[in-house]
C-alpha cells in the first residue's frame, strides 16, 4: 500500500498509432520514493515518462500526477531527457540552459526575474557547477552536461523528478556521483529514474519497476540473476509487493 501516491497509473494502454506500446500498465509511486524503472530496449520506459508528463495521451486507463491530470501538474514535475535529445552545439551558456527551467514559471513577456536567476544559481550550486555558469555548453564534458540538465529540472522547483537514462554517457565514477546526488535530492522530492544499469541502481533506489510493455514491480533487495532473467525474459505478469522502502 502506497501512503500518498504522487503518480498513479491505472490500466494504461498507450502507443503511437500502431499496436499499444504500453499494455495495461498499473503503477503507483508514493511521495518520497526513489523508483528505478528498468527494462529491455523498446520496452516502453520513455513512453511511460511521456504519459506521466502529459506529452502522450493514453488510449485507455487513468493517469493522475499529484492528484491531477498530467498537464495540470506539469510545473511540479522536473524532467531530465535522454542526453541525445539536447543539441550540444546550440550556442547557449550553462546558465542560459538552467534558466530555461524557469520558463512558464515567470510571467510571459517580462523575461527572467531576479528570483529566476537566484533559483538558477542555487540549482547550479546544488549540482556543483556554479563555477561553469558562463561556459558555453559545447565546452562541457558529458558528465558536466548531464548535471546541467538536472540543474535545469531543479530550477522548476519540482516535487517529482523524472530522469531518462541520466547515466548513459557516464563512466562508473561519474555514475556513482550522479546517483549520490539523486539520493540527496530524494530527501525532498520523489524521483523516478529510467536506467539500464539494473545491478547498480538497486543500491540507491527504494524500489525497482521493470517494464517490458507490461509491468513487473518488486522490491530492491539484492537482485539475483534469476530475478533479472525473469524480468528481462517474459515478464507477462504483474507482481506487486507491499511494504517496500
Ligand atoms: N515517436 C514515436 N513514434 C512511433 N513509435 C515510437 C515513438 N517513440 C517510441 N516508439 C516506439 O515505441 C516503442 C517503445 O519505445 P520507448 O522509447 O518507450 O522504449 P524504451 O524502453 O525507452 O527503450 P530504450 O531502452 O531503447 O530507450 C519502441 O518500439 C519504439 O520504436
Amino acid at each position: 500500500m502506497i501512503a500518498r501516491p504522487v503518480i498513479e497509473l491505472t490500466g494504461i494502454c498507450a502507443g503511437y498509432g500502431g499496436p499499444s506500446v504500453l499494455q495495461d500498465v498499473t503503477l503507483g509511486v508514493g511521495a518520497g520514493e526513489f523508483l528505478g524503472l528498468v527494462g529491455p530496449n523498446g520496452g516502453g520506459k520513455s513512453t511511460l515518462l511521456k504519459v506521466i508528463l502529459g506529452l502522450l495521451m493514453p488510449s485507455r486507463g487513468r493517469v493522475r500526477v499529484l492528484g491531477a491530470v498530467p498537464l495540470r501538474a506539469r510545473r511540479q514535475v522536473g524532467y531530465v531527457p535522454q542526453y541525445a535529445e539536447f543539441a550540444r552545439d546550440f550556442p547557449i551558456s550553462v546558465c542560459g540552459v538552467v534558466l530555461m527551467g524557469r520558463l512558464g514559471q515567470s510571467p510571459p513577456l517580462f523575461g527572467y526575474r531576479r528570483c529566476d536567476r537566484t533559483i538558477a544559481m542555487r540549482s547550479l550550486r546544488e549540482v556543483g557547477l556554479v563555477d561553469l555558469c558562463e561556459r558555453p555548453i559545447g565546452e562541457l564534458s558529458g558528465g558536466q552536461f548531464q548535471r546541467v540538465l538536472i540543474a535545469r529540472a531543479l530550477a522548476t522547483e519540482p516535487e517529482i523528478l523524472l530522469l531518462d537514462e541520466p547515466a548513459a554517457n557516464l563512466d562508473p565514477r561519474a555514475e556513482r556521483d550522479l546517483f549520490g546526488l539523486l539520493k540527496s535530492l530524494n530527501r525532498r522530492m520523489t524521483i523516478l529514474v529510467v536506467t539500464h544499469d539494473i545491478a547498480f541502481v538497486s543500491e540507491y533506489v527504494t524500489r525497482v519497476a521493470c517494464l517490458n510493455r507490461e509491468l513487473v514491480c518488486h522490491t530492491t533487495e539484492p537482485l539475483t540473476a534469476e530475478t533479472i532473467e525473469r524480468l528481462y525474459g517474459h515478464p507477462i505478469r504483474f507482481v506487486q509487493h507491499e511494504g517496500h522502502g
